[in-house]
C-alpha cells in the first residue's frame, strides 16, 4: 500500500530509524484503526517484491512490516529477500492468521475481534494492547496469561481516547510494573 522511511513511534523500538512496508489488506475490523484505508487490498495494486526490497536497503537496516494485516498474506518471500540483503525484519501484527516469513522482532497487537492463533503468542518478542476502555485492562491481562513468558509488555492509549486513557495506563503501570507505557510518539512528531 506504502512505503515511508521514519522513526518508529510505538513499542520496544521506539525512537529507532526503520523503513516500514505497510501491506494492504485487512478483515480485523477494528473501529478505532488509525489505518481504515488499508482494508480493502483491492485499492492497493501490486508492488514486486524486488523493488521493495531495492528501495528499502536505500535507507535503514530494520524494515518494519505492517498493514492492514501482514499476515493476511505469507510473507516468507519478502522477509527472505529483505534478510538476504542483510536486514533486520520487524512485523506489526494483530496475530489473527498463521505466522508466515522469517522475523527478528514479532510486537503482537491482539485484538478482541479476531484474537490470535496460539503460533503469534509463542513467537511474541512484545504484547502491545490497545485501551480504548477499561475493559481492555482486562483483556490485557487476559491475553498475558497467553503469551510467551519472555514477551515485554506494553499499554498503548488508542489515539481518540488518549486523554482519558493515557492518566490511567500511568496509574495501572505503577502498579502493576511487568507492564510498560507505549505512546504513538510519531503522532506528536508529526511525522508519518
Ligand atoms: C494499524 S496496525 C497494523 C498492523 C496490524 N494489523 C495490527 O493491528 O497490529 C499497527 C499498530 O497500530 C495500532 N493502532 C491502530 N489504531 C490505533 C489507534 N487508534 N490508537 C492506538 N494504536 C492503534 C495497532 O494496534 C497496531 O499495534
Ligand atoms: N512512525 C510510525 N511508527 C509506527 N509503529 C507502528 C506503526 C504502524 O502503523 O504499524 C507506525 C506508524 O505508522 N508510524
Ligand atoms: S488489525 Fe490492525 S489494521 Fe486491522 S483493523 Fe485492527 S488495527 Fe487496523
Ligand atoms: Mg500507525
Amino acid at each position: 500500500m506504502e512505503e515511508f522511511y521514519t522513526i518508529q513511534g510505538e513499542g520496544f523500538h521506539t525512537g529507532t530509524a526503520a523503513y516500514f512496508i505497510r501491506v494492504g489488506g485487512c478483515d480485523v475490523g477494528c473501529h478505532w484503526c488509525d489505518v481504515k484505508e488499508s482494508w480493502d487490498a483491492n485499492l492497493h495494486p501490486p508492488t514486486a517484491t524486488s523493488e521493495i526490497v531495492a528501495h528499502a536497503r536505500q535507507y535503514a537496516d530494520t524494515v518494519v512490516v505492517t498493514g492492514g494485516e501482514p499476515l493476511t498474506w505469507d510473507m516468507s518471500v519478502l522477509t527472505s529477500e529483505l534478510k538476504s540483503q542483510g536486514m533486520r525484519v520487524h512485523i506489526e501484527t494483530s496475530g489473527a492468521y498463521p505466522v508466515t516469513g522469517n522475523w527478528d522482532w514479532f510486537c503482537l497487537s491482539p485484538k478482541k475481534t479476531k484474537l490470535p492463533v496460539d503460533e503469534a503468542y509463542d513467537c511474541a518478542d512484545e504484547l502491545k494492547v490497545i485501551i480504548h476502555n477499561k475493559h481492555d485492562f482486562i483483556f490485557a491481562e487476559q491475553q498475558a496469561e497467553k503469551v510467551n513468558v519472555n514477551a515485554i509488555l506494553f499499554l498503548q492509549p488508542e489515539w481518540s481516547k488518549r486523554e482519558e486513557m493515557t492518566p490511567l495506563i500511568v496509574d495501572y503501570v505503577m502498579s502493576n510494573p511487568k507492564w510498560r507505557v507505549s505512546l504513538q510518539t510519531h503522532k506528536y512528531l508529526n511525522i508519518p
